[in-house]
């Protein structure tokens, strides 16, 4: 029974379909991330991946298809709910307070993790002065993990856009993620700070999070840090495989880059 828990994906998405309207967004993708995997859904504009985001976390019920969590059901849960699940997202848009340190920002995303009421920040008890401290702990601790240390207290309007993109990931380990799943971390960097910054994400899986899920345009930092990569097009499933196939596949390369390329 422990052997087959052992085997299931961490997380699982069965023919996933998303209407709106008349628009077929999303139509029958199924796809797994198993534990200790880094996996890349790509595809071009519109292709449907962040709607699969969407759907995946809560963001947005499924027409038709299931997504299991651990082996949960997550499927109509709401985003907060698979969020305490430990299944955490992060957002095109920035998570980061420009004003706030570094320090604070990660520490910020802590405080939100938590449940912490009104009552017990104004008159915090033995309980939460050990949390407060167990929050800024982590918070250095993930500050580190990221390569940040020496920009620690610096504002986040002072750092470079590199710096930025490894900030956003470290406030989404503050919710303590089993699995994370970044949408287009790398937006917005030259391909050696894309390289660096994918080296860094993949020193995170065993340690801060068991798997990532990365919705990313920049190439070569996908064929750099996937293990298998998932292919979406026109809201389908084109292609699913390791890195090296994926590039090889005609399929993929006309659907990137028109006829001329298959
Ligand atoms: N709320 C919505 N209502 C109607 N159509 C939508 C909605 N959200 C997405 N779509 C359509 O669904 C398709 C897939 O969009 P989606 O944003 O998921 O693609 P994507 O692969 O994330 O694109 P990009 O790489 O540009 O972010 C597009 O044709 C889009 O216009």
């Amino acid at each position: 029974m422990t052997a087959l828990h052992n085997t299931e994906p961490l997380l699982r998405a069965e023919n996933l379909t998303m209407r709106f309207g008349g628009i077929t967004a999303v139509k029958q993708v199924g796809f797994a991330v198993g534990p200790g995997e880094i996996v890349g859904l790509i595809g071009p504009n519109g292709a449907g991946k962040t709607t699969c985001f969407n759907m995946l976390t809560g963001f947005y019920t499924p027409t038709e298809g299931r997504v299991f969590f651990n082996g949960t059901d997550i499927t109509s849960h709401k985003p907060h709910a698979i969020a305490r699940l430990g299944l955490i997202r992060s957002f095109q848009k920035t998570n980061v307070m420009k004003r706030l340190t570094v320090f604070e920002n990660v520490l910020t995303g802590h405080y939100m993790e938590s449940r912490q009421s009104l009552l017990a920040t104004f008159f915090p008890g033995e309980k939460v002065r050990r949390a407060e401290c167990e929050a800024r702990a982590s918070a250095a601790a993930i500050v580190e993990t990221m390569g940040l240390s020496r920009r620690m207290n610096a504002p986040a309007h002072l750092l470079s856009c590199g710096e930025l993109r490894l900030l956003e990931v470290a406030v989404a380990l503050a919710a303590k993620p089993t699995l994370l799943m970044l949408d287009e971390p790398a937006a917005g960097l030259n391909s050696h700070e894309a390289m660096q910054f994918g080296e860094t994400l993949k020193t995170l899986v065993g340690k801060a999070v068991r798997s990532l899920l990365i919705v990313e345009h920049n190439m070569e930092l996908v064929m750099g840090v996937c293990d298998r990569i998932v292919v979406l097009n026109f809201g389908q499933m084109l292609a699913e495989g390791e890195p090296r196939a994926i590039l090889d596949n005609p399929k993929v390369a006309e659907a990137y880059l028109g006829k001329a390329a298959a």
